[in-house]
């Protein structure tokens, strides 16, 4: 831990232990104490919205099921308080993935609408079942009595600060885990995360299901808190203030978390109390002025990007004191706020401080290369033998037919390389064979086994890897997380190991730190270990797809033109890089319009036209084939010269 996120922390539990002596009015600490229930709900919206990108409007639901579970057991059962938080918060569990197993399955708009239904029909729900629920009358709960004393304000107070505290630490530790950087990485490329063996709709719905037991922990906590719940509590506006409060905090920070807590209790009151909204507008104000001056005095922003939110804040001020009643305006400064925030606002209050004082997203420091070997040696198979076969594959879109009957032949061991025109359908057989696209006849054998068909996460993991021809890294983890998300399948660890770190997942972290730093190694980017990939040289990044791709430990592996946009001093350590991977006994498929390093590189060379294998060969044989003279040049050999000058990079 560093100096400032421990003072952080000793100052921020100092706080938590000392408020309610400092503040012993009840109505106070029943206000901090319900901010405290809303943070764990929102650690958890944060780990989809945040993390994985997805739209939920369904918490609100959940956070309600959370409420009712609790209220049921102990108004209908007497259940203890033990019983009923854990009850509470399995229950929003089961229901996040009887929601998440059909939702993920749609993105967007149509994600949006599904789990919007959730949340009505719950809330629906709640208000018929009288024989459970009590319908409209809602149930009354005493708090909860521990070791035969019935819990005082305070002393509940205390209870949810640790629960609190205990929320934070283990979504922390998930975040930082295997597991959090599966939820950030199919956020910023869902196709290269399927190819690198984390399957984005599992890890979608895994997160679905973590996130909804944090909301079922809050819902408990809050029937315990206010002591009676009724259905409309957990309303529409509430799920909108829910994803409002986590993007105005600030996302993928637990301290943006903490402050849209304070927004979601503190709203509703602003927009009651006409005094409090001119005092918080007129602290907006301020506080736009002064962020305003040191963006532009720190040249992080222009005149022009800092005027709307600068009349805006000044406007809001000014208006408070015109108006005379904030209740009919409620909706309309509410609307309002949320434009703010969307325009202006994207990173959250974090981020925007964050991008004040010139700092990054924190991540964990990479550990040095320790000699661990990068990647395994490719296990298997004689070398000579054929790794990959590929039958008869017939890939069509429409009238369309991007491959037609291409049969292809990989040697174990080999760098078979596959050239052809722009459109010729190389890209379409890298699909193909990584289970993006499915063949619309053929097959596809690797290893002796049927792989067309599978997904490609399957694929993945069965020792097939990939780069991609335009670049899919995961912009804003750092090059050795990227690596680190290569190797997601050395992890062994269940989701309770992560929260508990367990010496088995401390273990596995570690050794997959060690290979990170060697593949780093491997691939010359030592130096460049902690740097956010969307920030490495273009070059570099082409190299760390590959470093991430290794992490597999793949038998194949599927370079989409490696050398595209490369300088000539990088693509001679380009090559080099893909010699020594040969020799590590890793087959390699080598797309490449650069001539000279196909030529360089190839065992065998294929050659696609319109769809169709025109030629395949010795490098020399292929280069000297009029047929591919005529594919590249229209005809006109003397032109084509054999290597370096036949079609150039685009
Ligand atoms: N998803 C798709 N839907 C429709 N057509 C597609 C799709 N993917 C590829 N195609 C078409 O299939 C043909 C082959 O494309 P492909 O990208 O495989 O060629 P390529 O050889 O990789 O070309 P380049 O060298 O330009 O990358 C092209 O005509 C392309 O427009």
């Amino acid at each position: 831990m560093n100096k400032k996120l421990l003072a952080a922390s000793v100052l921020g539990l100092a706080v938590l232990a000392l408020y309610p002596v400092l503040i012993p009015n009840p109505y106070y600490i029943h206000l901090f104490e319900t901010i405290l229930i809303y943070a764990i709900l929102l650690f958890g919206l944060d780990i989809v919205v945040g993390y994985t990108g997805q739209v939920s409007l369904g918490h609100a639901g959940l956070f309600g099921i959370g409420s009712y579970a609790t209220g049921v057991l102990v108004f209908k059962l007497g259940a203890p308080f033990w019983v009923a938080l854990p009850a509470s918060i399995a229950s929003a569990a089961v229901f996040g993935a009887i929601l998440a197993l059909p939702a993920l399955r749609v993105t967007g708009p149509y994600l949006a609408m599904v789990t919007l239904a959730f949340g009505t029909i719950i809330q629906i729900l709640i208000n018929e079942m009288t024989f459970l629920t009590e319908g409209p009358m809602g149930i009354k709960i005493a708090k909860p009595v521990i070791l035969g004393q019935k819990l005082s304000e305070v002393g509940y107070y205390y209870m949810v600060a640790v629960l609190m505290v205990l929320a934070l630490v283990v979504v922390h530790r998930v975040l930082k885990s295997n597991l959090g950087r599966a939820f950030e990485a199919l956020r910023d490329s869902p196709i290269a995360s399927d190819c690198m063996g984390v399957s984005v709709y599992r890890y979608k719905v895994y997160a679905f299901i973590i996130s909804a037991g944090f909301a079922g922990l809050a819902g408990s906590l809050y029937a315990y808190s206010e002591e009676y719940i009724s259905p409309n509590t957990y309303n529409f506006e509430l799920t909108i203030l829910f994803l409002l409060a986590v993007i105005m905090g600030g996302r993928k920070t637990r301290s943006g978390a903490l402050i849209g807590a304070l927004i979601v209790v503190m709203l509703p009151s602003l927009l009651a109390d006409i005094e409090l909204f001119r005092q918080i507008a007129v602290a907006a104000a301020v506080l736009g002025v002064i962020g305003s001056a040191l963006m532009l005095a720190k040249k992080r922003s222009t005149v022009r990007g800092v005027l709307v939110p600068l009349v805006a804040t000044i406007g809001m001020a000014a208006t408070s004191f015109k108006l005379e009643n904030i209740v009919d305006w409620r909706l309309t400064i509410f609307g309002l706020m949320t434009l703010f925030v969307v325009y202006y606002l994207q990173d959250g209050i974090v981020g925007f401080l964050q991008n004040l004082m010139g700092r990054g997203a924190q991540h964990a420091q990479s550990v040095a290369a320790s000699g661990v070997a990068p990647f395994d040696r490719a296990q298997g198979g004689k070398a000579g033998s054929t790794l990959l076969q590929v039958d008869q594959i017939l890939m069509q879109f429409g009238g369309l037919k991007a491959l037609n009957q291409v049969n292809l032949n990989v040697i174990q061991g080999s760098v078979h390389g596959l050239i052809g025109p722009n459109g010729s359908g190389k890209s379409t057989m890298m699909n193909v064979l990584t289970g993006i696209y499915k063949p619309t006849n053929g097959k596809v054998s690797f290893a002796g086994a049927v792989i067309s068909g599978r997904t490609p996460s399957e694929i993945a993991l069965g020792g097939v890897a990939r780069t991609f021809q335009n670049v899919q890294l995961f912009g804003e983890m750092t090059a050795t997380e990227n690596v680190l998300v290569g190797l997601h399948n050395t992890f062994k660890s269940n989701v309770l190991d992560v929260m508990l770190q367990t010496p088995r997942y401390k273990a596995e972290e570690k050794a997959a730190r060690e290979r990170a730093a060697s593949i780093l190694e491997f691939v010359g980017l030592s130096a460049m270990a902690n740097e956010e990939a969307r920030n490495l040289p273009y070059g570099k990044q082409r190299l760390l797809e590959i470093g991430r791709a290794l992490g597999l430990s793949p038998r194949l592996l599927l370079l989409d033109e490696p050398a595209a946009g490369l300088t000539a001093p990088d693509i001679k350590e380009l090559m080099a890089i893909i010699r020594k991977i040969r020799d590590h006994g890793i087959t390699i498929i080598l797309i490449e319009h650069h001539m000279d390093v196909v030529m360089a590189l190839s065992d065998t060379v294929t050659v696609l036209d319109f769809g169709q294998k025109i030629a395949e060969g010795v490098p020399n044989a292929v280069q000297n084939d009029p047929k591919v003279i005529e594919a590249y040049l229209g005809g006109s050999g003397e032109e084509h010269g054999g290597t370096a000058k036949a079609p150039a990079a685009h």
